[in-house]
């Protein structure tokens, strides 16, 4: 198997890191190129003995699956890179986030299976949820699926989709990173001095991932379970509410997914 990443930023290191951690790919297999990272790609052949190489026709001869991984604003210059050297039979899986499988399909003017993948950093650890969609000539999918599986799960959605996928789980590990940046903050207003907020906000995350995972509880009888009649809890829920938490979230949401949307139409 030859797998080829172009670019080796936050989200493909995640994906590669994450899927040879598992096991699932040989170091061998993946093959890293970038414009930008160039020191960063030579620490991750000396790290984690990948190939590194920035010939084209080297990088996409016998390539079975072609990772494209820069911004989607790069993705002109890449597709130049592509065009001259590109294989029929090499998949195309796209993690850049709005840009449609037609825009893809235009830009490296061919016929080759894609697939667009919306995974996130939690990949790195092998809990990305990945949404995937697939060109309508896409062969073995279920290869595909075990390959994302490796960094890992996945759900299959109608291209459509994919923006409230990007903000759901695309965006969403940065906006409860964001949550957990602005609790720790609340705790130094409280009076707690800067390690012991990040101390006891960085426990709390990870105890309550840990409950999350473990028990069979939902979130909502999990947040039962600690709230008392007239407790300290259900103050500080009430004041929540107040605020207007939900809406809050929704606001976030949608304007994720609008820029998804925009994204797609600067095409
Ligand atoms: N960071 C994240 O959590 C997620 C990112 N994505 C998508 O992943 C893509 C990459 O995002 P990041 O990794 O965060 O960006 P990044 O800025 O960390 O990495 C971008 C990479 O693209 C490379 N690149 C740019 N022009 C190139 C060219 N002409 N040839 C080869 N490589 C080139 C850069 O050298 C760099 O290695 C974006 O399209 C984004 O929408 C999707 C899901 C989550
Ligand atoms: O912020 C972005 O555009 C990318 C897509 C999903 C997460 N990061």
């Amino acid at each position: 198997m030859k797998i080829v990443f172009y670019g080796a930023g936050n989200m493909a290191s995640a994906i590669f890191i994450g899927m040879i951690e598992n096991k699932v790919v040989k170091p061998e297999d993946i093959y890293l190129t970038s414009k930008s990272q160039k020191e960063k790609i030579k620490f991750f052949q000396d790290k984690l003995g990948v190939n590194i190489s920035y010939d084209d026709s080297e990088l996409l001869k016998n390539a079975d699956y072609v990772i494209l991984a820069s911004k989607p604003q790069s993705f002109p210059d890449v597709a130049k890179r592509l065009r001259p050297y590109l294989e029929e039979a090499t998949k195309i899986i796209s993690v850049m986030a709005g840009t449609q499988i037609k825009t893809i399909r235009r830009e490296l003017k061919s016929d080759n299976p894609i697939a667009r993948l919306m995974p996130n950093t939690n990949a790195m650890v092998q809990h990305s949820v990945s949404g995937i969609s697939y060109s309508e000539n896409f062969p073995d999918k279920d290869e595909l699926v075990e390959l994302m599986e490796s960094f890992g799960t996945t759900v299959v959605v109608e291209e459509d989709a994919m923006h409230n996928i990007t903000a759901a789980t695309g965006s969403g590990s940065a906006f409860l990173y964001y949550i957990y940046e602005k609790y720790a903050e609340s705790l130094m207003e409280l009076g707690f001095d800067e390690n012991e907020a990040m101390f006891l906000t960085t426990n709390l995350v990870i105890g309550a991932g840990k409950m999350v995972e473990d028990s069979d509880l939902s979130f909502s009888q999990l947040r039962k379970n600690i709230t008392s009649k007239r407790g300290t809890t259900e103050a500080g829920l009430d004041a929540l509410d107040g605020e207007g938490i939900k809406s809050i979230l929704m606001t976030t949401l949608n304007a994720a997914a609008n820029r998804s949307e925009e994204l797609s139409q600067d095409d």
